[in-house]
């Protein structure tokens, strides 16, 4: 075979295996003494792959997003087994900035199909981190797996205002790739839909850009569509204590495969932004209950401001409403329920009769969907003058198993085996 040039080369890197930690990435220590999870020094460096928990749930937000679902079409256990192994594989180099395969885009025989597509050749890591999540359908009776469903994977119910879609739904497999460059993003999907094929079909994507939270204190918080900062009081991977309280699956929790993970909602959220953009401004304050300049809550001054939920106007009135978004999905008021979100902008174009097809893709982790995501989405559903402005039409919840440790272990073994 003659000598081609691999993006591995490309970087310097040298014919050795994956790099588990690359050039660059920083692992920080957090408060008593607990790992906390290693963060990319750089937009363009690598974030560690192998880990305790999987990258991409408390890894700072990267500002782009390719989310897929799958539909598993084998029915042998053993070929879903299998692609786990070899999507790992393939997860450990490309979030280390190389290529999919050991042969790359251009370094394989002329006759064979290249083991990587190419589009990402000399393109660094760019932050990239790929999270796999298994779909409630995915313990049918098509694998064996119908006993070690978690509890916490039962179907999301039908909730007030859902104007879901089927086709952009569900799914027995997801990955969310998030990243700094948006082809390194779209690169390491279709790559994984590629080694999939035969075994799995893609059941519906989603691309995002602009993140929508931010989880670490060092990060700026972000815009939403509708123009508010969004993520100022959202989990952060500071807050060690009450991650372990509200985002990972702890030993007792009832399906010992998880301990270490976490259980993801997705929802697409679609924004009617034509209609919010003629509400004035005072509105648009008091439906989220915080002003739009700071993103301070209303009655406070500065973002991080405590809301302070019986402030009044001089008219003695509430200046946060019943109705306020903040009030509503406020722990206080959902049995001190929280998440991590992480969502993203999003826009598909328009609808052909002149409105943009914009709005949030909401993603948010937790330890169990139905005491937090539920509780929550249960308070905004009947309530939230946000309502007025939105449509939920996609939803997914999936349960993301924890890290994977070496170069030894792939996603799910602990269910697998
Ligand atoms: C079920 C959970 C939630 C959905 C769905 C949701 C939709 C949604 N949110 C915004 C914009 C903002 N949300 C904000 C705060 C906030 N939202 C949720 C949950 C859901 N939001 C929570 C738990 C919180 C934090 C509440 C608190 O503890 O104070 C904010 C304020 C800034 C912030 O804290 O992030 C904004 C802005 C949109 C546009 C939207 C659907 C399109
Ligand atoms: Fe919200």
């Amino acid at each position: 075979m003659s000598e081609r040039i691999s993006r591995r080369k490309l970087f310097g890197m040298g014919a050795a295996g994956v790099a588990v930690a690359g050039a660059g990435a920083i692992a920080v220590r957090g408060a008593g003494g607990e790992p906390a999870p290693a963060r990319a020094a750089s937009t363009s460096d690598p974030v560690p792959f192998y880990g305790e928990h999987q990258a991409g749930i408390v890894t700072p937000a990267q500002d782009r997003l390719h989310f897929v679902s799958f539909d598993v079409t084998t029915d042998k256990k053993a070929e879903l087994a299998e692609l786990l192994q070899e999507w790992t594989a393939a997860a450990a180099r490309m979030t280390q900035g190389q290529e999919a395969g050991a042969f790359g885009a251009v370094g394989g025989e002329p006759e064979a199909p290249p083991d990587d597509t190419g589009e990402a050749l000399g393109l660094p890591a760019s932050g990239l981190t790929l999270t796999v999540g298994f779909g409630g359908s995915l313990f049918d009776d098509r694998f064996g797996l119908a006993s070690r469903r978690p509890a916490a994977l039962a179907d999301l119910p039908h909730l007030p205002g859902d104007a879901l879609l089927p086709e952009i739904s569900g799914g027995d497999l997801c990955v969310q790739a998030c990243a700094h460059d948006p082809q390194v993003a779209v690169h390491a999907i279709r790559n994984l839909a590629r080694i999939g094929f035969g075994r799995v079909s893609v059941r519906w994507s989603q691309l995002g850009f602009g993140r929508t939270s931010s989880t670490s204190r060092a990060q700026a918080t972000p815009r939403n569509l509708m123009g508010f900062k969004d993520g100022t009081a959202n989990l952060k991977l500071e807050d060690v204590a009450l991650l372990r309280e509200q985002l990972w699956v702890g030993p007792d929790d009832g399906s010992g495969w998880m301990t270490g993970g976490s259980y993801l909602v997705t929802r697409k959220i679609r924004m009617l932004v034509e209609t919010w953009d003629r509400a004035p401004l005072a509105e648009q304050e008091q439906i989220f209950g915080r002003d739009k300049g700071e993103g301070a809550p209303l009655g406070g001054k500065a973002e991080f401001d405590v809301i302070d939920f019986d402030a009044k106007g001089p008219d003695g009135e509430a200046l946060i409403k019943d109705d306020a978004h903040v009030r509503l999905a406020h722990p206080s008021h959902n049995g001190g329920a929280r998440l991590l979100r992480r969502g993203y902008n999003y826009v598909d174009g328009s609808d052909g009769l002149g409105r943009l097809d914009a709005g949030l893709f909401f993603i948010a982790y937790q330890r169990d969907p139905h005491r937090q995501f539920v509780a929550v989405q249960r308070s905004l559903a009947g309530k939230d003058s946000l309502n007025e402005y939105i449509k939920h039409v996609s939803s997914g919840l999936f349960a993301c198993p924890p890290g994977v440790r070496d170069a030894g272990d792939y996603w799910g073994r602990a269910l697998f085996s």
